[in-house]
């Protein structure tokens, strides 16, 4: 495993219109390139994960696995915005002498496809044989594979969209409101927002399970409220969701979640090219969609959606108890098909 910075110190202008006097950008790389540079798999991560994809893909990433490092040549790159290494609401903006905080820009999926094309330069790759990516991270490779469609032999998104829904609109404006009403939100700290970020992930976490998954994992009142009266019993379901706002809390910091949320609604890949469906029908990679029936936040007829629109396109839906988040627990099942659609393309995997 190999970790940089790449730095691109020239103006950058973004689809808004502002300029930004520079960005860069944390990358992980893991094994190494080809002679022929055939063996590139570039992983693309989703909302809250950074750069190093072998740690929370560990079922598809490493010795033994799908993608080998002793094969190929894996790079994940952590999204502007984030606070994983890349540019970020917490540098210091160049103009201010200050942090961004607030005035950090909305990069767009395609203002951060564009920082990728950069660093794709700078390491002088010339195709990608797979990109793969789930959610944020398929957003990011649809659009790239749209942008540059000679540059993508084969694509895997995985649990994403072509566009973002108004129901993920609408998620993603609730969990902004989460972060908006907390009283420190406006205080110009690293730490602003934090409670509003808890808030904002349990409303998150509702779209990346479902009714099923709470049934099965979170029946119940805890254990040390077993002998308290009914009026004070503590439900399971309810620990949970704030335990899960506390450990996104500790990891991650409001500025960037209320930027990439932002960018997430901004996706459209349909934006000036005539519409959503003649985009997808600009990438000419190879192309292998994966869904999952339990997800509603990006729910099966969009993955249908975008295999429809995409010439020869093939589909998968798969069932997880995990919803949404079936794309970062569901190894096994993706492994199986990911293989499946290399032998039937006879795409080698060496
Ligand atoms: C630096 C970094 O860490 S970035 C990279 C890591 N993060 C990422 O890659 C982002 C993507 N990953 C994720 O979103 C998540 O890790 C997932 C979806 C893969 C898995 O989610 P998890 O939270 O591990 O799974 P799950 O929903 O089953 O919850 C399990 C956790 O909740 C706790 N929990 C379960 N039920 C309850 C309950 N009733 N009350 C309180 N806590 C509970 C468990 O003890 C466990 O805690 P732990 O995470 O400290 O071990
Ligand atoms: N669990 C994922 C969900 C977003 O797809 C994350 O936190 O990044």
């Amino acid at each position: 495993m190999h970790q940089s910075i790449y730095h691109h110190n020239k103006e950058f202008v973004l689809e808004s219109g502002e300029i930004i006097p520079s960005f860069h950008l944390q990358y992980t790389t893991y094994g190494k390139l080809n002679a022929t540079k055939s063996n590139v798999v570039w992983v693309f991560h989703a909302l809250t994960a950074n750069s190093e994809a072998a740690d929370w893909w560990p079922g598809l990433i490493g010795r033994g696995k799908i993608f080998n490092p002793e094969k190929h040549f894996i790079i994940c790159v952590n999204v502007p915005g984030s606070c994983y290494g890349s540019i970020s609401p917490l540098d210091i903006n160049a103009k201010t002498n200050q942090p961004y905080y607030h005035e950090f820009p909305i990069f767009t999926l395609r203002d951060i496809v564009k920082t990728f094309q950069h660093l794709r330069q700078y390491l002088q790759i010339e195709k990608i044989w797979i990109g793969i990516g789930g959610s944020l991270g398929g957003m990011q490779l649809l659009e790239w594979a749209i942008s540059e469609p000679e540059i993508f032999e084969n694509i895997i998104p995985i649990g994403t969209n072509a566009k973002q829904s108004p129901w993920g609109i609408a998620l993603n404006a609730s969990q902004r409101m989460s972060i908006e009403a907390d009283a420190t939100w406006k205080e110009k700290s690293d730490k602003a927002g934090l409670e509003g970020l808890k808030v904002a992930r349990s409303i998150a976490l509702l779209s990346y399970r479902d009714y099923n998954a709470y049934n099965t994992t979170q029946q119940g009142i805890t254990e040390d409220s077993r002998n308290y009266s009914i009026d004070k019993q503590i439900y399971r379901a309810e620990t949970y969701q704030k335990y899960q706002g506390e450990k996104l809390a500790k990891r991650f910091n409001a500025f960037s979640y209320y930027n990439l949320s932002r960018t997430m609604d901004s996706h459209d890949v349909g934006r000036g090219r005539d519409s959503t469906e003649t985009a997808l029908s600009i990438i000419k990679a190879k192309t292998l969609v994966i869904g999952i029936f339990s997800d509603i936040l990006f729910p099966p007829e969009e993955q249908m959606f975008i295999a429809n629109n995409i010439t020869n396109a093939e589909i998968h839906i798969i069932n997880s108890l995990f919803g949404h988040d079936g794309f970062l627990l569901e190894f096994d099942t993706i492994e199986k098909i990911i293989g499946n659609f290399l032998n039937k393309k006879n795409l080698k995997n060496e």
